[in-house]
């Protein structure tokens, strides 16, 4: 969708802003671009709408060389979103949201119609704010109608520089997670520039990592972080990587244990003779659709039996419900944090609602260990044999 070839920037005074720039955006994908101070980023992205002329190699969109595009007719298919928003002051909400639409010549009727559905996307009450000028926004609602403007016209490719840039932490969270469920919505081929790693990893599909003046990775989040590319890289982003990583690698189904169900309706006996039989010190319960209701330790089963020696009672008496689980797929991070939050040794994982297995810490720091394995020597994870430091 948008592809550099060869492409670099020499400025008269003989500043090599970026040299030697080649990669292709897929259609629908979200590339960060990240980096240092002055490392290139801005000057990439401005070559992609021609705010910049590249002085090497050419830049394709959707297949045409940009170059011989009308530069005014090409920034109307790519949306622009920028960290001082560049909204007009004495414009109202809805006219800034309906610049492009009103460029384009649309009705005054369709133009207001589209602002006010993508203020609503964006999560702005157009009743509300629609006839706000910007000076009356909060910063994070600012950047806000910044995105809604950005994608007016409907364009396939967003440019997005620091876009959440000048917004506090907290805000930015909230902002990088409503622009992923609106791209997951939209699939739009999007080129965000940012300079913190942490932003280019949640949100990135890939990540172009740079050095001055030059990519040293292009790679998956997952893969940026468990096996960077050069010193570089890996100073880059940060000697707690590991950490980073877990909010990148999902739970996969060869990364679970099977310890032993029973149901809610097994006789107390039977499962107290199948605990002992199979050594589990516990099992997760299901119900009569095997979806996951609880657990059960094997002490509980045996001193339950031993009180009901005439054999009634099942294990629905003495189950305990479970409130950790995560579905198939969620991050490691999650799962890590789902077992904190409930002070879990465990965590239950489903797939819709069937349950597939557990996630214990133990196994966590081996999915941990065999994905980033398994990028490094690009094979699927559940191929990768672990060399592990036995404990006593
Ligand atoms: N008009 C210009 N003339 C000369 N050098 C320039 C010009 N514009 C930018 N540069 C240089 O090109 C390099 C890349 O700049 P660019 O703005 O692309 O960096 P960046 O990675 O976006 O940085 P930042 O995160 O600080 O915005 C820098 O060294 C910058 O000083």
């Amino acid at each position: 969708m948008i592809r550099f070839e060869n492409v670099a920037k020499r400025y008269p005074d003989g500043t090599v802003a970026v040299e030697g720039l080649s990669f292709e955006v897929a259609e629908g994908e979200l590339v960060t671009l990240v980096g240092p101070s002055g490392c290139g980023k801005t000057t990439t992205m401005k070559m992609v709408n021609r705010l910049i002329e590249p002085t090497e190699g050419r830049i394709l969109v959707e297949g045409e060389d940009i170059a011989r595009a009308e530069p005014v007719e090409l920034r109307r298919r790519m949306g622009y979103v920028i960290q001082q928003t560049g909204l007009f002051p004495h414009r109202t909400v809805l006219d800034n949201t309906s610049t492009v639409p009103h460029l384009l010549g649309w009705s005054k009727a369709r133009r207001r119609e589209r602002a006010r559905e993508l203020l609503d996307l964006v999560g702005l009450d157009p009743d509300v704010f629609g006839d706000r000028y910007p000076e009356q926004l909060s910063g994070g609602q600012r950047q806000r109608v910044g995105v809604a403007r950005a994608l007016a016209a409907d364009p396939p490719v967003l440019l997005m520089d620091e876009p959440f840039g000048a917004v506090d932490p907290v805000v930015r969270e909230h902002l990088q997670n409503e622009f992923l469920r609106l791209q997951s919505r939209l699939r739009k081929t999007v080129l965000f520039v940012t300079h913190d790693i942490e932003e280019a990893v949640r949100l990135g599909d890939r990540i172009a990592v740079y050095g001055e003046g030059r990519i040293e990775q292009f790679d998956s989040p997952a893969t940026v972080l468990g096996a960077p590319a050069s010193t570089y890289v890996a100073d880059f982003v940060g000697a707690d990587r590991g950490l980073k990583r877990l909010s990148v690698t999902p739970i996969e189904p060869g990364d679970l244990e099977q310890p032993p169900t029973l149901h809610l309706s097994d006789r107390l006996d039977d499962a107290a003779t199948r605990m002992a039989a199979d050594g589990a010190r516990w099992a997760v319960v299901l119900d009569g659709a095997d979806e996951l209701h609880g657990w059960v330790s094997a002490a509980t089963l045996a001193e339950a039996a031993v009180r009901n020696a005439d054999g009634a009672g099942t294990v629905g008496d003495h189950a305990r419900r479970m409130e950790a689980w995560l579905p198939l797929g969620s991050s490691l991070k999650q799962a890590f944090s789902t077992m904190l939050q409930h002070d879990a040794g465990w965590i239950a994982v489903l797939e819709g609602a069937r349950f597939v297995g557990v996630l214990t810490p133990a196994k966590l720091h081996e999915a941990l260990r065999r994905s980033v394995d398994a990028d490094a020597r690009a094979v699927a994870r559940q191929d990768v044999e672990l060399e592990t430091i036995e404990s006593s």
